[in-house]
């Protein structure tokens, strides 16, 4: 690369590259930067393992235990035909990930607070209307129209759901992929991200999800993947970044453990979460319009509360919908104890999203758990529940290396604050991670797909000083008309 003035003597590693976080982002930043010849990196990771948000762990009784996944379980949109592949799924048909056929739409049961109910017609409707709350969506794109709330999107299209079951169904379709309501939620960037990954017509994958159920986790695939290039000295675990120093010339790190890393770039993968709640300090502190940018978007919450029992007793389906008069209220349900998934595991877990994930992660386990027993009893009415073998929820939102599961952006979306949360701050400080991807964020292909992008802009930068070129941002976001009073 070329030569830079090195004051940084006090430092006890120095490197070419930092590539600060070791999930999905950062393996495939430091693949991208082997690729283009460049082999002085340091990756480095608070955790004991790389994989970031893919992340797994033993659950059960002993003697019958299985590997859940805590966090990432699909690859969302896959393949059709020879159109483009979801890169994820490329890297887990590499490296001979297991998994099944997520049927959403056609392996589901519903129930409501007094057991079983058909209620898949209001289900049926739910799917048809959000279809058209994005093609709303698209035209104001193409008429370049403000930004609305996924729920003023709703209301537009003519659907307001009043009853348990028309609440739950749009939950289902809506708050389940995003995390939060479509009230928190923007029309455009919703739609948006929905489109490129499953929509074909949009130069999305597939409509299909499939779900991993490999026994070495879901994680595999992006660690086998680094194992094919990361050598040990390119790798430091359990260092947890508290600041961010950088100048024109280079950056410094400091570990929590006082150990000062230097180099002459940075890529920062940390999550959305992690950068809106200070956890890491910037010196200097960010430009303005990075933090508006940063504070701009919310990290949403997604939880997973995974059962076992002695015995199945509930659907033969992969999933079942529970409609409770509150909205949000333990309402999707997943058996893994089926034939092609972990069949004579004794698991089912619920999912909770946004603030009901937040609500209950303030709880005890002990308080969850009774919730959930509770609701079961309500939807098997017949059935004298047991007390579960095992109990587990990940708690996403308090944990300080991410706070909370992935990026969602609020109604207001605006394309320069995106520019901005992505855009490297002076010559030495980059961002990638699954946030700052401008067609699929929140998702695992988005942390892909900005590994590799910013990945190569680095390269660039230290291959050849004359093909370095700064990303595009917006000092102060205007608005798209004047402001009038009166
Ligand atoms: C519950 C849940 C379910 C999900 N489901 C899906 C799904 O089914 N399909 C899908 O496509 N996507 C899903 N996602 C999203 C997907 O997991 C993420 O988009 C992706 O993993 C993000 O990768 P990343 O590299 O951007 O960030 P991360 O994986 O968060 O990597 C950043 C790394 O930085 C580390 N770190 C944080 N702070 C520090 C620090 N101070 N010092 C050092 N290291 C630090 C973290 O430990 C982490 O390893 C889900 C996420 C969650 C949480």
């Amino acid at each position: 690369g070329p030569a830079l003035p090195r004051a940084r003597s006090a430092a006890e590693h120095d490197t070419t590259v930092l590539i600060l976080g070791g999930g999905v982002s950062g393996i495939i930043a430091a693949r991208t930067l082997h690729e283009q010849g460049i082999d002085r990196f340091l990756i480095v990771e608070a955790h004991k393992e790389l994989g970031g948000r893919m992340r797994s762990g033993q659950f059960g009784k002993e003697g019958r235990r299985s590997i859940i996944e805590h966090g990432a379980n699909w690859i969302q949109g896959t393949q059709e035909g020879d159109g483009p592949a979801n890169p994820i799924l490329t890297l887990a048909r590499k490296h001979g990930v297991k998994t099944a056929e997520s049927d959403f739409y056609t392996s589901i049961a519903t129930y409501g607070e007094t057991g079983a109910e058909d209620y898949l017609p209001v289900l049926e409707k739910a799917i048809a209307v959000y279809t058209n709350v994005t093609v709303l969506a698209g035209k104001r794109v193409s008429t370049n129209q403000v930004d609305l709330s996924a729920r003023t999107g709703y209301s537009l299209t003519g659907t307001k759901p009043k009853t348990p079951q028309e609440m739950v169904s749009e939950y289902y379709v809506f708050d389940w992929e995003y995390a939060q309501t479509p009230e928190q939620t923007s029309l455009i960037a919703s739609s948006w991200v929905n489109n490129f990954t499953f929509d074909t017509d949009q130069g999305g994958f597939s409509e299909d999800n499939l779900l991993s159920v490999d026994q070495r986790g879901f994680k595999h695939l992006i660690q086998a993947e680094g194992q094919e290039f990361l050598k040990p000295e390119q790798i430091m675990l359990n260092a947890t970044v508290r600041t961010i120093a950088h100048s024109n010339n280079s950056v410094t790190v400091t570990l929590a453990n006082g150990t000062i890393l230097s180099a002459d770039y940075a890529i920062t993968t940390f999550s959305l979460g992690v950068l809106q709640n200070d956890d890491v300090l910037f010196e200097p502190t960010l430009p303005v319009w990075k933090q508006e940018a940063i504070q701009s978007v919310t990290m949403a919450t997604y939880t997973k509360i995974f059962l076992q029992f002695k015995d199945k007793f509930w659907f033969d389906t992969q999933f079942a919908l529970y409609a409770d008069k509150t909205r949000g209220r333990y309402p999707v349900w997943q058996g893994l104890d089926l034939e092609g998934f972990l069949p004579g595991s004794g698991i089912i877990f619920a999912t909770v999203t946004g603030d009901y994930a937040e609500r209950i992660e303030a709880l005890s386990d002990a308080q969850v758990q009774a919730e959930l027993l509770e609701v079961l009893g309500k939807m098997f009415p017949g059935t004298k529940i047991p007390k579960p073998t095992a109990f587990f929820f990940p708690r996403w939102f308090s944990d300080p290396l991410f706070r909370g599961s992935y990026s969602n952006w609020p109604a207001g979306f605006a394309s320069p604050s995106q520019a901005n949360l992505r855009a490297n701050v002076g010559p030495r400080l980059w961002f990638a991670g699954e946030a700052t991807s401008p067609k699929y964020f929140g998702f695992l292909h988005g942390a892909y797909f900005e590994g590799l992008d910013i990945g190569a802009r680095v390269a660039k930068c230290v291959n050849n000083a004359s093909t370095c070129a700064s990303l595009p941002f917006t000092e102060s976001v205007p608005n798209g008309s004047p402001y009038t009073v009166a």
